[in-house]
């Protein structure tokens, strides 16, 4: 597969072609007329423009966690706000379920945002003066729901981010955990099917940072929404992402799953973007057991732990375990020698002379 390929635009959520976001005085021939991004980008070069987003082809499926990375200006915000309509590129297609957002006139798109997206800032973004569930109700105030509806919404939503007993607290008088947890619950109140976090959990400590991580899987086994989420940790994309793509230069470099991107980086590039990563925090049990069944096994481990966590198995049991699915079929089983092989492997990947694949 090629590292920018799309997946299937006809079952994608989010789509895009060719998406390019051009900040400066440029026109769009400049993009339109060049042989390749890589010519256009060399145009854009001998000019005072600069592009934030670059030839970018995407496509994001329904429910899926898409996390963008990328090194400090490779185009991420840019991307995301593309993405959620707030900034309007400035050559190439966008489509949410392929219906298309770059022809749509300004009044369609912004009724077409209200309904449908919603944003997690860094900063939380919370107004000063209105109390928590003031802050919660403000996306329904905007779409005119009337204040008894939107009063059950906002109290539905504080209890689901377990901020119950805190509705008449002001921003000020609560954590910087607490305030996110605002910010999420805000964001949710209109059921938005599209989900964009721009790096969300990054103002917190790590303690609280984790714990929002499990909030948001949380949350998001139960909601199940189409995420798009910007981070700078590759830890907390692997935890929370189904795919990741990483950006340079407003392209995307490579988009895959964490296992496939660290077993195979695209380019010398990703190979150094990855080069720090515990192979142990991303690769899972169901990586390493070969399918089979599980008679007589009566130890169970879901098929998503991850090596480091699955260590501690090896400390209190011998296994084998049951390695079962998100239903909780058996899928395999995972002996106790075949763990610490795995580990074994998964550690010696990250000498220098690791090899490209992981098998
Ligand atoms: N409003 C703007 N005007 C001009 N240039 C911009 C604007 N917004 C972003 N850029 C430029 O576009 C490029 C991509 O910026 P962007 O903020 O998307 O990067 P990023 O990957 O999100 O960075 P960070 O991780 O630091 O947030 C950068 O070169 C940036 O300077």
């Amino acid at each position: 597969m090629l590292a920018n390929a799309p997946l299937d635009a006809s079952t994608a959520k989010i789509s895009c072609r060719g998406l390019w976001k051009i900040f400066g005085p440029l026109d769009a021939s400049h993009v339109t007329e060049a042989r390749s991004v890589d010519a256009a980008l060399q145009r854009i070069a001998e000019t005072d423009a600069i592009a934030g987003v670059a030839g970018v082809d995407l496509d994001i499926r329904e429910g899926e966690v898409f996390t963008l990375m990328g090194l400090s200006g490779s185009g991420k915000s840019t991307l995301l706000r593309c993405l959620a309509g707030l900034i309007e590129p400035s050559v190439g297609t966008l489509e949410y379920d392929g219906q298309d957002l770059i022809h749509m006139g300004r009044g369609a798109l912004r009724t077409l945002r209200r309904n449908k997206t919603s944003m997690v800032f860094q900063n939380f973004a919370l107004l000063p003066n209105r109390t928590v569930l003031g802050n919660i109700e403000l996306p329904l105030e905007i779409q005119g729901l009337d204040k008894a509806r939107r009063r059950a919404r906002a109290l539905e939503m504080i209890e689901l981010v377990g901020l119950a007993g805190r509705e008449s607290h002001y921003p000020s008088e609560l954590s910087g955990g607490q305030q996110q947890r605002v910010g999420i619950a805000r964001s949710l109140t209109t059921d938005p099917e599209l989900w964009f976090l721009d790096e969300p959990f990054s103002a917190l400590d790590p303690l609280i940072r984790r714990q929002m991580q499990d909030e948001l899987l949380r949350l998001q086994a139960q909601l199940r929404k189409t995420v798009v989420f910007v981070t700078h940790d590759f830890d907390e994309a692997v935890k929370i992402s189904d795919r990741i793509a990483i950006m340079r230069n407003g392209r995307i470099e490579q988009c895959d799953t964490a296992i496939n991107i660290i077993a195979n980086p695209a380019n010398d590039y990703i190979r150094e973007f990855v080069s720090d990563v515990d192979w142990t925090r991303v690769v899972t049990v169901g990586d390493v057991t070969a399918p089979g069944p599980a008679e007589g096994v009566a130890t169970t481990i879901p098929a998503g732990t991850t090596l480091r966590d699955a260590a501690r198995n090896l400390l209190d049991s011998n296994g084998p375990w049951a390695v079962t699915d998100d239903a909780g079929r058996t899928t395999g089983v995972l002996t106790r020698q075949a763990l610490s092989g795995a580990l074994e492997r998964s550690v010696a990947q990250q000498t220098p002379e690791r090899g490209r694949a992981y098998a």
